[in-house]
């Protein structure tokens, strides 16, 4: 059997919270979770608000750092980033792309120059090398070079997360995580999103960790689907058979209350400060 490129072995995350009176105690946002992905797999993690979708994420990508289990990427033990040169290293193996591009882009930077200052960061190359990446990074998420000239606020929302997904490409990863990545789009944008990550994925053969709350979406892009409630996995396999077939009431629940038209997701609010290498996080 072919090696997972991501294994999650009971990953379990505590966070210490303020009770009554102050009184200190421990919070169980992740409890236990496992799930693989194979290259080029799409995995798209599905649950109510709360349910521990970001956690997983944040803690795949290095933001977080779980209480317990474990995590391999091609069967290497992750560890928890320490240092500024750990985060750039595992930048370049996993890229977060999140809801709202906006907080992630400098307003006072072009886009074009905020890929070459990426590039910069993480590449050892030639100006003329990060000119043509640059170049070839907007074409191949359907940008202009004019696109490249102009300053995010300039940009439609569409476009900017089409940036964050360029910016996110630009390290090469074989794991893009995508966290709500086109929940705060028009439909119509949405779903020309989407088929961009699909052409992307059949290009590039990277593989996707697709949060969602919509699971009209996650069906769309994912392989494979994981049920999140409180924490714990409650259903997974393969996307087709959990989402038309569930056999857990929880998940019979979440496909009974799709989200009807023109329903909007709460906004996300940053956690920490910049971290070079995962500039498109509106949380990093
Ligand atoms: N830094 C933190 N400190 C304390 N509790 C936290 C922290 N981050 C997350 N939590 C809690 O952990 C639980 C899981 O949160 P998480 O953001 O992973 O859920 P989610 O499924 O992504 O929800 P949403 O879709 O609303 O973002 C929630 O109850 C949340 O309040």
């Amino acid at each position: 059997m072919m090696e997972p490129l991501l294994q999650a072995i009971n990953l379990s995350k505590d966070f210490p919270v303020s009770g009554p009176r102050g009184r200190k105690h421990e919070f169980r946002a992740l409890d236990n979770v496992n799930f693989s992905l194979a290259k080029g797999e799409s995995l798209g993690i599905v649950g109510e608000s709360g349910s521990g979708k970001s956690t997983t994420a944040r803690i795949v990508a290095g933001l977080e750092t779980a209480s317990s289990g474990l995590l391999y990427l091609q069967g290497a033990p992750l560890v928890a980033p320490r240092t500024a040169k750990d985060r750039r290293q595992r930048a370049r193996r996993i890229q977060m792309v999140f809801q709202d591009p906006f907080g992630s882009l400098n307003p006072r930077q072009k886009i074009a120059a905020g890929i070459d200052e990426l590039l910069t960061l993480h590449f050892d190359k030639s100006h003329a090398w990060r000119q043509q990446r640059t170049a070839e990074l907007l074409e191949k998420v359907g940008l202009t070079p004019s696109n490249g000239t102009s300053y995010p606020r300039n940009l439609s929302g569409g476009q900017r997360q089409r940036v964050s997904i360029a910016r996110a490409l630009a390290l090469e990863p074989e794991l893009l995580i995508l966290d709500e990545a086109v929940s705060a789009l028009d439909v119509s944008i949405q779903a020309q999103v989407l088929n961009l990550l699909t052409d992307l994925r059949a290009d590039l053969g990277i593989s996707y960790l697709f949060i969602s709350h919509d699971l009209a979406v996650v069906r769309q892009v994912s392989d494979s689907c994981l049920v999140m409630s409180q924490g714990a996995v409650v259903e997974y396999g393969a996307t087709e058979s959990v989402l038309d077939s569930p056999k857990e009431p929880y998940t019979q629940q979440l496909l009974a209350a799709l989200p009807t038209h023109g329903w909007t997701p709460r906004r996300r609010v940053p956690f920490a400060t910049h971290t070079p290498g995962l500039e498109n996080s509106s949380a990093v």
